[in-house]
């Protein structure tokens, strides 16, 4: 079919695959700190701190005043509304230093969860309403990227084929709004952890989603050079009694994403799913060894497994800026050396790094 509307000029094209690129250059990847406030409110009871706005700026505050240095590891963060308008003690909006560090700043864009009548508790997302104009704001106040998320959950009848082509469209309505508006989209179809499934049964899942989500991004003339996708990676449920290792998890998880996912992304960002820190650093790491072809980026949005440790160190005290700054330099660093699949598990790790980080029916 002849190319009649084109979506994009050349130099939108220009600017989101630069943008792309830059987030995932040299072993970079993102800092996921778009916890909505109730997400954050759970992360903040467990270490005994009142969710209050001014904790939730606190905590931010230590992690992007982190040395410069940072940037060598961490190449976006991803904000929820609130924390982009904030700022630190001195006055400074947050996404000015994260920019003067040369941090690409992304905005979480999806607004949750919204069930899907006749099946089995499955969920699309919303927040396609109004997103155009939403997008346009945020740009102008220094975003570069957005994030949606969209989760698909492995059960009795599920992922149904509805929920699967429902979050796949939905997936690229809000790609192509993000990309008309000069926002790089992350695309984030995760298939949460929860079950007993074996990996073998998560693989043939996530390849199923993932074919679902190109052909819809396809469909909506999304430009793939100017996306990012942010996958779960391929493993056996979280009540499963399986054990696989960080090489079976890589070889299940490349093979998914080499059968699927076009090689004009330039970047596959995992999640980290509840993985305890150590095991998302080692699974990334293997990931990078795989001996299968690999024509992207494979990098890091992790959300969890890079702030426990910090969390930990913190428990909500000024005093220990100089620990949890450490602790998130740490695993920044880890993730950066994994990503170039460099990573020397040392034994070092504190105990937080080792803990699982999982949550029953993840959403938020
Ligand atoms: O799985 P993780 O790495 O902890 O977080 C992944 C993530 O998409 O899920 C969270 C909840 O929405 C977000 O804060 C984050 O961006």
């Amino acid at each position: 079919m002849a190319y009649q509307f084109p979506a994009l000029t050349s130099e939108q094209k220009k600017e989101l695959s630069e943008i792309a690129q830059r987030i995932v250059a040299n072993g970079k990847g993102i800092l996921a700190a778009d916890e909505s406030v109730g997400t954050m409110g759970s992360r903040l009871q467990r270490i005994k701190v009142e969710n209050t706005e001014e904790n939730r700026r606190q905590f931010r505050e230590i992690l992007f005043t982190v040395d410069d240095s940072v940037s060598r590891s961490i190449g976006g963060v991803i904000l929820f509304r609130e924390t982009l308008y904030q700022k630190d003690s001195q006055g400074k909006l947050f996404r000015d230093i994260l920019k003067e560090k040369g941090i690409v700043v992304g905005i979480k864009l999806d607004q949750g969860g919204a069930p899907l009548a006749g099946t089995n508790k499955e969920t699309t997302i919303q927040g396609l309403d109004g997103l155009s104009e939403r997008c346009a704001q945020y740009k102008k106040d220094g975003a570069d990227f957005g994030k949606w998320r969209a989760v698909l959950k492995i059960d009795n009848q599920c992922p149904s084929h509805l929920a699967i082509q429902e979050n796949a469209n939905t997936l690229a309505r809000y790609a192509s709004i993000c990309q008309k508006n000069g926002l790089v989209p992350i695309v984030e179809p995760e298939v949460i952890a929860d079950g007993d499934h074996d990996m073998e049964h998560c693989q043939y899942v996530t390849e199923k989603v993932l074919a679902a989500v190109y052909k819809a991004l396809n469909d909506h003339h999304v430009y793939l050079e100017g996306t990012l996708l942010k996958p779960n990676m391929v493993t056996a449920g979280h009540a499963s009694t399986k054990k696989y290792t960080p090489e079976q998890v890589a070889m299940a998880t490349v093979t998914a994403l080499y059968r699927t996912v076009p090689a004009a992304v330039p970047g596959i960002c995992f999640l980290s799913g509840g993985m305890s820190e150590e095991d998302a650093t080692l699974n990334l790491n293997a990931i990078n060894l795989c001996p299968l072809p690999k024509p992207w980026k494979l990098s890091f949005s992790y959300g969890r497994a890079l702030q426990a440790s910090a969390l930990a160190a913190w428990g909500g005290k000024a005093a220990n800026k100089k620990a949890t700054q450490e602790a998130f330099m740490k695993r920044a660093l880890a993730n950066c050396q994994a990503a170039k699949g460099q990573y020397v598990h040392t034994g070092s790790s504190g105990a937080a790094s080792t803990q699982s980080l999982f949550t029953a029916c993840y959403t938020y």
